[in-house]
Parts: structure tokens; C-alpha cells; sequence
């Protein structure tokens, strides 16, 4: 479990990512850490991908349906002119971001601000997603959540898309797609 870093003096921000496969908890883990700062009083500013439709337009919601206020924006861009000035900024869907987010969040983090994204780390191709990589190699601090393998009960690391759409972007959840293992990925039809 996630601790929070306790500061010692002065502002600093600094960025934390939170990652794995779908169902894997991304969302509730992002939605836990940002509800735990409003309780220590932080000014909190949540974002999300306005094309991320999948519950609902303006919550980002759990696929245990928790849920939690935010604010949909267009790019990256965004997120930096109306993220200044407050104690946390949070990001869901990260994947769909820009590839200038994670300069965007380092911008936020030196100005002081607490960064926590949250996005899949794989196409369903198993392949670096969008601006992933780059936030990974840039934060302070890394969580890589498993949801469990549908076929055979181990942690599941991948998304395996049941349709044969070979777009990298298609929102769904389990109409589409199902955690697996590297094995029952690789092995299952
Ligand atoms: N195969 C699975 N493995 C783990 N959790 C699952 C699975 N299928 C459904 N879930 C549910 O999904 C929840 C995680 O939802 P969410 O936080 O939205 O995940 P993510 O954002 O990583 O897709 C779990 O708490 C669990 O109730
Ligand atoms: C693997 C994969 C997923 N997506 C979509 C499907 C969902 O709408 C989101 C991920 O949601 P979650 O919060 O992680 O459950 O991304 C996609 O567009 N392309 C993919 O390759
Ligand atoms: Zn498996």
C-alpha cells in the first residue's frame, strides 16, 4: 500500500504513476490517494481525457463504480493552465494524453505540485502506451497494479481485446476486454 512521502520543509512536488493492465485497480488506487489528500485539507484538481466517455462524462469512475469529480480536458495543455497553484493534481486515462504530458506533469511537479497519473503501461498489443514510457522514466514514484488472469486465476498482466478491431483506441471494459497472464495471453486463443 501506497504511503504517502512525508515532506521535510519547503514546497516540493514530485510525481507518482500508477499502472498496469485493465481492471487492475488503477482508477480506485488514484481515486483512494486523491480522496486521502482532500482529508488533509490539500487543494486537489483532478483531470481526465474529455474523449474518455466510457461511465460518464465528468466523473472518472471505478469499474466498481466509485467514482470521484473531474474535470475533462482536450490535451495536456490543459491540464497545466488550470492545475497551477493547487497542492495535488490527479490524471486518469493518462494513455489517451498527448505525448507532451509528461513534460506538462514535470512542469507541475517543479512548481511544487504532488502529480499522480494513472494509465494502462500496455496497448492491448502489449506495447508501451502513448506517453507512458516517458512518465514512468520521469517519476519519483512507481505503482504497477495486477488485476487476476480471467483463463487461469494468476496476477494478470496484459489486456487481451476479444474483438478483432486493430485500433489502438477503443474504449470498452469487459465487452471487450479481459485481464490475462503473459502465458494465457501469449497461449490462448
Ligand atoms: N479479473 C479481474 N481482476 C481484478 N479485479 C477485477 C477483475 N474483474 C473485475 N475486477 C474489478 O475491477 C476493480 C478495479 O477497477 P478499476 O480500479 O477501475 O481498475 P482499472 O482502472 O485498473 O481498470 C476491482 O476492484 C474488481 O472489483
Ligand atoms: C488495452 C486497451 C484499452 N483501451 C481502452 C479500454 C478502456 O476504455 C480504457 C482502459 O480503461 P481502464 O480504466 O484501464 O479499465 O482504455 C484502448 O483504447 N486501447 C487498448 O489497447
Ligand atoms: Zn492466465
Amino acid at each position: 500500500m501506497f504511503i504517502e512521502p512525508s515532506l521535510t520543509g519547503g514546497r516540493r512536488g514530485w510525481i507518482e504513476v500508477i499502472c498496469g493492465s485493465m481492471f487492475s485497480g488503477k482508477t480506485e488506487e488514484l481515486i483512494r490517494r486523491l480522496k486521502r489528500a482532500r482529508i488533509a485539507n490539500l487543494s486537489v484538481e483532478i483531470f481526465k481525457p474529455a474523449m474518455d466517455t466510457r461511465y460518464d462524462e465528468q466523473n472518472i469512475v471505478s469499474h466498481d463504480e466509485s467514482k470521484i469529480l473531474s474535470t475533462p480536458v482536450e490535451s495536456s495543455q490543459q491540464i497545466l493552465l488550470l492545475g497551477q497553484g493547487v497542492d495535488v493534481v490527479g490524471i486518469d486515462e493518462a494513455q489517451f494524453f498527448d505525448l507532451e504530458l509528461p513534460n506538462v506533469c514535470d512542469q507541475l511537479a517543479q512548481t511544487g505540485i504532488r502529480v499522480i497519473v494513472a494509465g494502462l503501461d500496455m496497448t492491448y498489443q502489449g506495447q508501451p502506451f502513448g506517453p507512458i514510457p516517458d512518465l514512468l522514466a520521469q517519476a519519483e514514484y512507481i505503482t504497477k497494479l495486477h488485476a487476476i488472469c480471467v483463463q487461469c486465476g494468476n496476477i494478470a498482466t496484459h489486456s487481451f481485446r476479444k474483438s478483432s478491431d486493430k485500433s489502438t483506441v477503443l474504449l470498452g471494459e469487459k465487452d471487450l476486454y479481459e485481464p490475462r497472464c503473459r502465458y494465457c495471453y501469449h497461449n490462448v486463443p
